[in-house]
């Protein structure tokens, strides 16, 4: 039965709002608002839920689950995949989710380099062997800025109907509060972390003494973490791998990988850039068509025939791309000039772009430019069938 459900149904007496496991992830989701860690790993993943969730965070770039079951990570994870919308309208930022099965009791160097380490409802899973593993891969291994370990309170077990002996048959063991902070207060101790406790869940009114439904252990690194040090730590195990120990790869395996389009790839940013530019290339040619148009109606009654006021001059044209040059737009036979300059002082365009040179860079080679390069050319025959169907 999913371990979730199966905890709604002890609890139901209790009825938390929202349920506990969300209260959990919501838990997870505040820390990750207020530090807003890039690269996050869930260990003991399941069926991605969290990890689903925190991939609308935007400041996490990396993401990445493991769990010891591939089945259950299989489930669900097409959710974590990038949706049309995302193609659509990429990103700002980089995206990128893994999923590894393995055991959170051997060291891989895939789960190196993050920021935040979850382990929800994970401790109290794990066999004796496993756990007396856990610190040193989690804590000495991968090292994270902030690791966040939560598991049952056993104090409360009483408030909950059938409970024999532990909340889920799979439960290895289930800590009250003492057993667990003295546990991670040692751990703390021993890799020079500080620890907060706190949980999820509160007791009713006039049990407060037995503490949250859900214990909760925030771990904060004391020292900073170089690169150097990181870089020391990976060549070792890289070393270690080459050495012939291969084995050690078969503990991880990677199971599923996203890449998320984003701004950042330069392959996305063109499309969206030379969309953007063609965009706003169009309404600037309707406007100063309109208003050619108008004058044209307010001094003569003749046929309509566009004429420029100002004719692209070779004034406007000069040997290099500089920003002072003619920002006006400027009708010459068929076609409107519009001076990259003015495409390039539109909000968006410009948010895109950052820099002149980079809209030049990304639109050259994918629109009509003037010989120098200074304007983009846009049909008016093009604009005329248009009015006409
Ligand atoms: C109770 S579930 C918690 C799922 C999820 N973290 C949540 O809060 O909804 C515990 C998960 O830990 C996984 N697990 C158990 N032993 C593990 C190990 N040694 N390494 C990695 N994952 C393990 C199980 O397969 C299971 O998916
Ligand atoms: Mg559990």
């Amino acid at each position: 039965m999913d371990k979730n459900v199966q905890e709604e149904r002890f609890t139901e007496m209790i009825k938390f709002t929202p349920p506990l496991y969300k209260q959990r992830y919501q838990f997870i989701k505040d820390l990750v608002w207020k530090y807003k860690p890039k690269k996050v790993a869930d260990l003991g993943c399941a069926d991605c839920t969290l990890l689903w969730m925190l991939k609308f965070c935007s400041c996490i770039e990396v993401l990445a689950g493991l769990d010891i079951c591939e089945n259950v990570m299989k489930e669900k994870m097409h959710r974590l995949s990038p949706l049309p919308g995302d193609y659509l309208q990429p990103a700002e930022r980089s995206l990128t989710v893994t999923l590894h099965h393995g055991s959170v009791a051997h060291k891989d160097p895939c789960m190196l380099g993050f920021d935040l380490i979850t382990c929800i409802e994970l401790i109290e899973h794990l066999e004796e062997p496993e756990l007396e593993k856990f610190p040193e891969v989690v804590f000495g291994f991968m090292a994270p800025a902030m690791v966040v370990i939560s598991t049952p309170n056993s104090e409360f077990n009483p408030l909950l109907p059938g409970v024999t002996p532990f909340r889920h048959p799979d439960h290895k063991f289930e800590w009250n509060r003492a057993e667990f902070q003295s546990w991670a207060l040692n751990i703390a101790r021993s890799y020079d972390y500080s620890v907060e406790f706190t949980g999820v869940g509160p007791p009713p009114t006039g049990m407060e003494e037995v503490g949250f439904c859900t214990q909760i252990g925030v771990f904060i690194r004391k020292y900073s973490q170089t690169k150097s040090l990181f870089n020391k730590k990976l060549l070792r195990y890289k070393s270690v791998i080459m050495m012939g120990f291969f084995y050690v790869f078969l503990y991880v395996v990677k199971v599923f990988k996203a890449v998320y389009p984003s701004l950042k790839d330069e392959k996305y940013l063109q499309i969206a850039v030379v969309s953007e530019v063609v965009f706003t290339a169009q309404v600037i040619k309707r406007n100063l068509l309109d208003h050619l148009h108008s004058e044209h109606e307010e001094y003569s009654d003749g046929p309509v025939e566009i004429k420029s006021k100002s004719q692209h001059s070779e004034n406007c044209v000069s040997e290099e791309l500089a920003v002072e040059k003619c920002m006006e737009p400027s009708v010459s036979g068929n076609v409107v000039y519009i001076p990259l300059t003015k495409i390039f002082s539109f909000p968006k365009v410009n948010q895109l772009c950052g820099t002149f040179e980079k809209l030049y860079k990304l639109i050259a080679d994918k629109v009509t430019l003037s010989s120098d390069g200074s304007a983009m050319v846009v049909d008016i025959e093009q604009e005329y069938e248009e009015e006409e169907n």
